[in-house]
């Protein structure tokens, strides 16, 4: 009899498996094959059907491949079955308890047909709701129709029904969810159910963040976050216009990175490519930005932010597992007021010539652009980068490197960790960009709420790293 944590099962051929989980791995043994090293976290269901075990689960081919569903079966060694249904149920609560997440989720699943190339319709139901049917998750889907569906819909969500929300979209999508969920009836709470996205718009930026540049664009290991993430605070920025209050959660720009992303929309079919193109285009046109930058400043040498960025990354991880303190269920209030001057205790006035502002959070802004490399997604403060209008030379070397945050180090590049930050136009012509969505070049103010949003994330931090931490001499 095979011991507790072991399970033998013939195969079709008629040779013997065993079947061995340890804490972290379950290990499939054939006779003289290699043992099969699968990672719980990647082992979506386990099941006794019939005479038959099956262990499904999400596996590379190669080291570089995407995901895929496996699933490994067998007659159970008659000798093992009264052990069978004990050896499952113990598998499974390693798999899913073990690291903290519940089984069978309950997702609202937000499709935008429109986004990106136009294939997340055909992506979902070849590749992701198999996965999420095999992992038993229940659905509740909705095809967007139109600009602001999404958000519709997060504002009416009934909150209990749901785990998380699963955009299968770009990052505009989410935008307009976390915008619902700021109007809900119980917008702190809204604001707590996690969103898990699916990249399959043109700018993915999150997925970057979340999933890692290898898995970037992976949609299963998209949908095996949604199934595994733990919930990951996040904070998220208030971005206050002509007296309307909305959210971002991800990156406002003006400039040159305004244009290339707005600019480019109807180069959709390109992919990401269209970012590359709008980038060069911008350098031929060469405009400044004309706007007046104010910053409300925590730290400005680039030496000193490194090391604090260094030390955040070697403390323990903030997954939490979702509940929150008990609250009023408001939205926080804004600390600074967006009507009155910036004034002097810590704000600063930008004072050189402008070619673009980009603010976030998240390294990547697109898989070809780590602009914020020290972003963490809790510190309470919002990385503003400001380009300086320096030579043409300059910016396009800055795209040598620029997947690995080289930008970073480029002298006329001035970075900055803030509370909050202002626009003032001094033109009426102009693109602004907030989450890669348009909104009108006007005055509008910024400032962080620490820890309001909530992802799914499977590394309970950004997934990527910044390995260029001294300036190139
Ligand atoms: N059925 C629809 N028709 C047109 N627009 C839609 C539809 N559904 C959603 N949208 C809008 O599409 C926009 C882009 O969404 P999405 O996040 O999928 O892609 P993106 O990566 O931000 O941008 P892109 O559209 O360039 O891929 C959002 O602003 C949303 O309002």
């Amino acid at each position: 009899m095979a011991s507790h944590d072991e399970l033998r099962v013939v195969n079709d051929n008629g040779k013997l498996s065993s079947f061995k989980f340890t804490d972290t791995s379950l290990l499939i043994g054939r006779e003289t094959k290699k043992i099969v090293d699968v990672p719980l976290r990647q082992i979506i269901w386990v099941e006794h059907a019939g005479d038959r075990l099956e262990v499904h689960f999400l596996a590379r081919k190669r080291k570089k491949s995407p995901f895929g569903l496996v699933k490994a079966t067998g007659r159970v060694y008659p000798e093992d079955n009264p052990l069978v249904d004990t050896w499952i149920a113990n598998l499974m609560d390693k798999a899913y308890d073990g690291i903290g997440v519940k089984q069978c989720r309950r997702f609202k699943v937000l499709i935008n047909p429109q986004g990106g190339q136009g294939k997340a319709v055909t992506v979902f139901r070849k590749k992701v709701e198999p996965i999420f049917s095999t992992a038993h998750c229940t659905l509740d889907v909705t095809y967007t129709r139109r600009a602001k569906h999404a958000s519709d819909i997060a504002k009416e969500l009934p909150l209990s029904d749901f785990d998380a929300v699963v955009t299968v979209s770009g990052d505009g999508l989410i935008h307009e969810v976390i915008n619902g969920f700021a109007e809900h009836e119980q917008p702190f709470n809204a604001l707590n159910i996690p969103i898990s996205p699916i990249p399959t718009g043109s700018g993915n930026g999150l997925s970057c963040n979340i999933l890692g540049i290898q898995d970037a664009f992976d949609v299963s290991a998209a949908a095996l976050n949604a199934i595994k993430g733990r919930p990951m605070k996040t904070d998220l920025f208030s971005f206050t216009q002509n007296n309307t209050r909305r959210f971002s959660f991800f990156s406002q720009a003006l400039g040159l990175m305004a244009d290339l992303d707005l600019g480019t929309e109807h180069l959709r079919w390109m992919g990401d490519t269209r970012f590359v193109v709008g980038f060069l285009r911008g350098i031929v046109k060469y405009s400044p930005c004309p706007a007046t930058l104010s910053i409300k400043v925590v730290e400005s040498d680039k030496t000193k932010l490194i090391e604090k960025w260094k030390e955040a990354r070697a403390a323990p991880l903030s997954l939490s597992t979702g509940s929150t303190e008990e609250t009023s269920g408001a939205l926080p209030p804004l600390n600074f007021d967006p009507q009155s001057k910036p004034d002097d205790d810590g704000w600063i006035t930008f004072d050189k010539p402008l070619l673009y502002v980009y603010a976030g959070q998240g390294p990547y802004v697109g898989r070809d652009l780590m602009q914020f490399p020290i972003s963490l997604p809790d510190d309470g403060l919002i990385d503003v980068v400001a380009q300086e209008l320096s030579s043409r030379a300059d910016m396009l070397k800055a795209m040598d490197g620029a997947e690995n945050g080289s930008p970073f180090w480029l002298p006329g590049q001035h970075y900055y960790k803030a509370h909050a930050y202002r626009i003032t136009p001094h033109s009426k012509k102009g693109c602004l960009s907030i989450d890669g969505e348009g909104y009108p070049f006007e005055e509008y103010q910024v400032e962080v709420h620490p820890k309001l949003g909530t992802l799914l994330s499977m590394h309970g931090r950004y997934a990527t790293d910044f390995k260029l931490l001294e300036s190139p001499k």
